[in-house]
């Protein structure tokens, strides 16, 4: 492959991509075989000392409910929460067709940094959403609660050394999903040295 070539139709995805709401998304969603090429894709990123910091539970029909049990078992428990309001975030997990959850497995005794780690996760994520774009998927990137409870790592099997870095959500889109409002590229870059603190 050579990379002197330009590849307009993969610009135009990039610039195009957005997320699909996992409450929006409909069926059947990506199967196994197309699965394993996002999950591939996203495991081609750029990962400082080869670690590899993370690993993928694929959580697809009455697999994501059992996510959903653990969720509101996590709020009444450790948020304290009125079961019945638990009760109603038992559908989290189940948004969309197909969930994965993306875990970070950090290494605190390495010499590349635990932040660069957790950007080579982030790296993964972002490449797993744009290869679900290019396959004709719709995906989300959500966290929220669920992400850093205690009750939901246990029930996941996550060890001391273990994170949630996101629940992806793949699926179809029913509908159009509505464009945000983006940044403005130039308030974010500064071409050449800075000569002042202007404007930090
Ligand atoms: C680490 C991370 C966690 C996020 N968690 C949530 C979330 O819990 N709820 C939410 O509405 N959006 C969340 N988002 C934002 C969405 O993934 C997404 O960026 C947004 O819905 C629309 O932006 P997009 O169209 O550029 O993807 C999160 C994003 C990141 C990077």
């Amino acid at each position: 492959m050579s990379f002197n070539t330009p590849n307009e139709a993969t610009y135009d995805l990039l610039m195009n991509r957005r997320s699909v709401k996992a409450k929006d998304m409909v069926g059947p969603g990506p199967d196994r075989a197309e699965m394993e090429k996002i999950l591939a894709a996203g495991m081609r990123v750029p990962d400082h000392g080869k670690l590899a910091p993370w690993r993928f539970l694929v959580l697809t029909g009455a697999e994501r409910e059992k996510l959903g049990d653990l969720i509101a078992e996590g709020l009444v428990v450790e948020d304290e929460r009125d079961p019945r309001v638990a009760e109603k975030m038992k559908g989290y997990a189940s948004q969309g067709p197909v969930l994965v959850v993306a875990i970070m497995c950090l290494n605190p005794d390495h010499k590349i940094p635990v932040l660069e780690q957790e950007l080579s996760i982030g790296a993964a994520c972002q490449n797993m959403l744009v290869a679900a774009t290019a396959l004709g998927f719709a995906s989300q990137w959500l966290t929220g609660w669920a992400a850093y409870s205690k009750t939901v790592a246990n029930g996941l099997g996550l060890s001391a050394n273990e994170q949630i870095a996101g629940f992806l959500f793949f699926g179809n889109q029913a509908d159009e999903p509505t464009e945000r409002p983006r940044p403005n590229i130039s308030d974010h870059i500064t071409w050449g040295f800075p000569e002042s603190n202007e404007g930090r």
